[in-house]
């Protein structure tokens, strides 16, 4: 008999980032805030365009005038300009992004105008042929920002465009929240390092610690690789002393929590710190583990300690489903769970009467349907597969129509926690309750997104555009 509770995930997730606060601030340059949450309001101090800009290359005129031949008093180039007034009778010649020059208040485009031969007098003369309209071609000042706006507010992420946002009103010193710094162990005496070949007796290679150190890296991380603790209480003490002297917010360890004799990761928590869930009712992870570790010697702050099941799939699956969060909500996140969206079965799930799953899923935007789904299932899985001749005759595919298209989602096959190919090309966990029996091809399921939308599968063919696109 464990001597750990089992409790529900969302209880887990709850515990997890009520342990959880937000990290402090720092600043950051420009280069530096990509992938960063903003800590403060970020305002504009001026406005763009700050001037009338235009909006074509052409001429910059006085709409009343209206069409007809008209000296070109002057010029105005982006970043340069002559600063000569436009008058009733006269044009200036204007390149996109210039500023419209005093007394203008009007662009008439190039392909809109004939360059004429120069005046007597040498002077550039030009024809308009087409009367403008007042303000035609001209983005007004602070059209696009205005002086003072809030163009980014404290909690949102900083993304590819939102560099641009803050170049453009000169926001090069950010306030954003510090992101974590997580180390990673990995546990047992069976375990080598990815490099060994040929493995000896009972070796495996070491595959949690890589796999959970790019996981920590890719949400924003400052990773610490801690290598591999041995199972023996001497070696994994030291360990942690050795995580907690690197000063540490949170420590990832896999395997050793199980109920083995060799497995030293609970007990060792129990000494050390609070252990605030032993269990889980979930498939794979169900000894994932939790703990806080208040370190006196640093000011009492607190380091978190997610113990995940050394199953590689176990410890995949638990990572995006607490660790993931946590690290989100100390890095300034407001919303720092997983998204979730609604997905079809392409084929049919047998479901555990234990405990609810979360079945690793490719989600594909696809119209296959209910009918079909044996065949599409297979499409893909050969489609996936390698080892698949590449000289087989392959049917023509279509583009999928756009109507009635909705996200399917496609069984990574066998989902034992050991197989960690079941995470291969997973973008998604279905969320599959605990039952009997078996959940149909075509049931509508909830899916929490793992991985980019935007690298999923092309379906065969590709999706047709919107009909006169
Ligand atoms: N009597 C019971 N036995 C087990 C139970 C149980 O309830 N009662 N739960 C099972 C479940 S569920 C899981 S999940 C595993 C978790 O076990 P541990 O966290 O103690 O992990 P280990 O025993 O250390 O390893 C399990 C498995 O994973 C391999 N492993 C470990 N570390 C790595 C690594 N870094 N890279 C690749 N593979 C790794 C290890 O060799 C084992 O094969 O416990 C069940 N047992
Ligand atoms: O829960 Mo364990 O993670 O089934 O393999």
């Amino acid at each position: 008999m464990s001597a750990y509770r089992m409790i529900s995930i969302p209880d887990a997730q709850d515990i997890v980032l009520t342990h959880t606060q937000p990290l402090g601030t720092v600043t950051v340059g420009l280069s530096g805030a990509l992938g960063r949450v903003l800590a403060d309001d970020v305002g504009a101090p001026d406005s763009l365009p700050p001037f009338p800009a235009s909006i074509k290359d052409g001429y910059a005129v006085i709409a009343a005038d209206g069409a007809g031949e008209y000296p070109v008093i002057g010029e105005s180039r982006a970043g340069q300009l002559d600063d000569v007034p436009v008058r009733p009778g006269t044009v200036a010649y204007i390149t996109t992004g210039a500023p419209v020059p005093e007394g203008a208040d009007a662009v008439v485009q190039v392909e809109d105008t004939e360059r004429l031969p120069p005046g007597p007098d040498g002077e550039r003369r030009v024809r308009i042929n087409k009367a403008a309209k007042s303000g035609q071609d001209i983005r007004p000042v602070g059209s696009d920002i205005a002086e003072g706006d809030i163009v980014l507010k404290a909690g949102e992420l900083v993304g590819v465009a939102e560099i641009g946002i803050l170049a453009t009103v000169g926001a090069v010193h950010l306030k954003v929240h510090s992101t974590p710094k997580v180390g990673v162990l990995s546990t047992g005496d069976e375990v080598v390092d990815p490099s060994t070949r040929p493995l000896g007796p009972g070796q495996i290679r070491d595959a949690n610690r890589a796999m959970l150190l790019a996981a920590a890296a890719r949400a924003g991380a400052e990773v610490a690789d801690l290598g591999v603790a041995r199972d023996t209480e001497g070696h994994l003490e030291g360990c942690l002393a050795a995580a907690i002297e690197r000063g540490l917010d949170v420590l990832v360890t896999s395997g050793g929590v199980s109920m083995g004799d060799r497995d030293l990761i609970k007990p060792l928590l129990e000494r050390q710190g609070t252990i605030h869930f032993g269990r889980v009712r979930m498939k794979p992870g169900k000894p994932l583990t939790f703990a806080t570790l208040a370190l006196q010697e640093q000011g009492g702050r607190q380091m978190l300690i997610f113990g995940l099941p050394g199953n590689p799939v176990s410890s995949f699956v638990c990572f995006n489903l607490v660790v993931l969060p946590a690290l989100r909500k100390m890095a300034g996140w407001a919303r720092p769970e997983l998204r979730r969206v609604a997905a079809r079965l392409t084929s049919d799930l047998k479901l555990d009467p234990e405990r609810p799953e979360y079945h690793r899923a490719t989600l594909q935007w696809s119209i296959v349907p209910p009918g079909t789904c044996a065949a599409a299932t297979a499409a893909n899985a050969a489609s996936l597969d390698d080892s698949a001749s590449p000289s087989a005759p392959q049917p023509q595919p279509q583009p999928q129509p756009l109507g009635a298209c909705e996200l399917w989602a496609i069984s990574t096959g066998n989902q034992i926690s050991s197989r960690l190919l079941s995470a291969r090309s997973a973008n998604a966990l279905l969320e599959i309750p605990s039952a009997s029996g078996i959940l149909p091809a075509g049931s509508l399921v909830s899916a929490l997104l793992i991985d980019d939308l935007g690298c999923m599968p092309v379906p065969p063919g590709g999706v047709a555009t919107t009909p006169g696109f």
